[in-house]
């Protein structure tokens, strides 16, 4: 494709995607380019860098184009990005030409927006703190109260980009040896310093394409997930009760550390996502995990109260520890989005909780780094079930690195951990 053929078609992936604002832009980007087939790979991944470079400066973008009185639209908001960005050195007049494939010239009112912002820089004095930070108005003091002083760091870093980590199955291999497999197909991995089983691959890869990870050596997984299934410590030989399973993410990763050994089960009211786990636990090789699809009054789990050593609430969440991923779910997420989670996430703690054995565990897990949703939640609900505590990991219960938690609470973020936003806290039940 032509450079101007690029930019017709992230324009086009740009209107599409104003279109359904409450889709996830990479939804819909994957939806836009299986009905492009003839966009190859390299185009493809120059139309999205274009794309997510406009998603990641959204607000400040629409600040530039509304102060010179500019009307927001995809072109208006690609031409921005070019007069903006520094490093971007592109002539509008020659990617905008009307010729075939090209997007049409530019009319008389998008050259005088171009004209009045080029070289302008994205950040201005007259901002307000949450368009230069690009969040929610709502959200910035929340975000402030879990922050502090750290606030523009940690944003900051929470905007860059993110990691390719893959977690080594143990089921199949060990750290060295799917280093070197990947090494020999051409993918070159470094060790993560706090997963124990983490690989961290440099620059996007095709890792689903390649033998080490269809043979099931690898998982891709972010090393703060990896250490969410760490603060777990499942053991071989363990009942473990994965509450809020999804795709298996997780109940992979304690398989994986109960050596395939007991019995894990997943849970999800979701029967689309637990089946997504099927052909992951084939893979991977796992032979002690079942599936469970949650209902209303579940008998199932009431026949099972107070049977499992360990149980993970990987909880529903806002994922604002995730924006590396995706920079558009910032713009999508409303307060009330944040009372609903809160409300779920106290309510599935309560139940999961009655399926903790007597000096058994739970490890309560969210991809958000706001408050509300994790030490908050921890207090209220310590407070509301007192048989339960706060237990610090020594890494013999767990497989925690030491020092990563004094408090039994583990909260990772991009800028101090280089992993997605994460929590986990572990409470152990009286052993009664
Ligand atoms: C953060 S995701 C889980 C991700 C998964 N553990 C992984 O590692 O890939 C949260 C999951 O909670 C599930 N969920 C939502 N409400 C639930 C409920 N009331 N009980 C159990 N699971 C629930 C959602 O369907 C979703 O799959």
């Amino acid at each position: 494709m032509t450079p101007s053929a690029r930019l017709s078609a992230a324009i086009d992936l740009l209107a599409a995607m104003e279109a359904t604002p409450q889709r996830p832009a990479d939804a819909l980007a994957n939806a836009f380019f299986r009905e492009r087939r003839y966009i190859g790979g390299g185009d493809r991944r120059a139309i999205s860098a274009r794309v997510w470079r406009v998603l990641r400066h959204w607000r400040r973008l629409h600040w530039w184009i509304e102060r010179v009185g500019g009307k927001v639209t995809p072109r208006t908001l690609v031409l921005a990005m070019m007069a903006l960005e520094p490093e971007a050195r592109e002539n509008p007049q020659h990617l905008f030409t009307g010729e075939r494939y090209a997007p049409l010239g530019l009319i008389g009112s998008e050259s005088s927006l171009y004209a009045q912002l080029e070289g302008q820089g994205l950040l201005h004095p007259d901002m307000p703190p949450a368009v230069r930070l690009e969040v929610p108005d709502w959200l910035l003091p929340r975000l402030e109260r879990t922050f502090g002083d750290g606030l523009e760091a940690e944003l900051a870093a929470m905007d860059g980009e993110a990691t390719l980590d893959l977690r080594v199955n143990l089921l199949k291999s060990d750290r060295p040896t799917a280093r070197a497999a990947l090494e020999g197909e051409g993918i070159h991995a470094v060790d993560t310093t706090l997963s124990p089983w983490g690989l961290r691959v440099a620059g996007r890869q095709p890792i689903t394409s390649c033998a080490a990870f269809r043979s099931g050596l690898i998982e891709i997984q972010d090393e703060g997930s990896q250490l969410v299934v760490a603060a777990v410590g499942a053991r071989p030989g363990m009942r473990v009760l994965d509450y809020c399973a999804g795709a298996a993410g997780k109940t992979l990763g304690m398989a994986m550390t109960m050596e395939n050994r007991g019995h894990i089960v997943a849970c999800d009211v979701s029967e689309p996502r637990l089946e997504g786990a099927v052909r992951r636990l084939r893979r991977a090789g796992v032979h002690n995990a079942e599936r469970h699809l949650l209902v209303a009054g579940d008998r199932w789990a009431r026949r099972r109260s107070g049977s499992f050593d360990r149980v993970l609430v990987d909880a529903p969440c806002t994922g604002t520890g995730t924006w590396r991923r995706n920079p558009d779910a910032r713009l999508r997420l409303r307060e009330q989005d944040l009372m609903e989670l809160t409300e779920k996430q106290a309510a599935i703690m309560d139940r999961a909780a009655a399926l903790v054995r007597p000096g058994g565990r739970m490890v309560y897990a969210t991809c958000s780094v706001l408050r509300e949703e994790n030490g908050d939640q921890i207090a209220a609900f310590l407070a509301r079930n007192p048989t339960f505590s706060l237990v610090v990991p020594d890494g013999a219960d767990d497989d925690l690195p030491a020092g990563l938690s004094t408090d039994g609470q583990v909260s990772l973020t991009p800028r101090q951990h280089h992993t997605d936003g994460f929590f986990a806290a572990i409470m152990q039940r009286d052993a009664g």
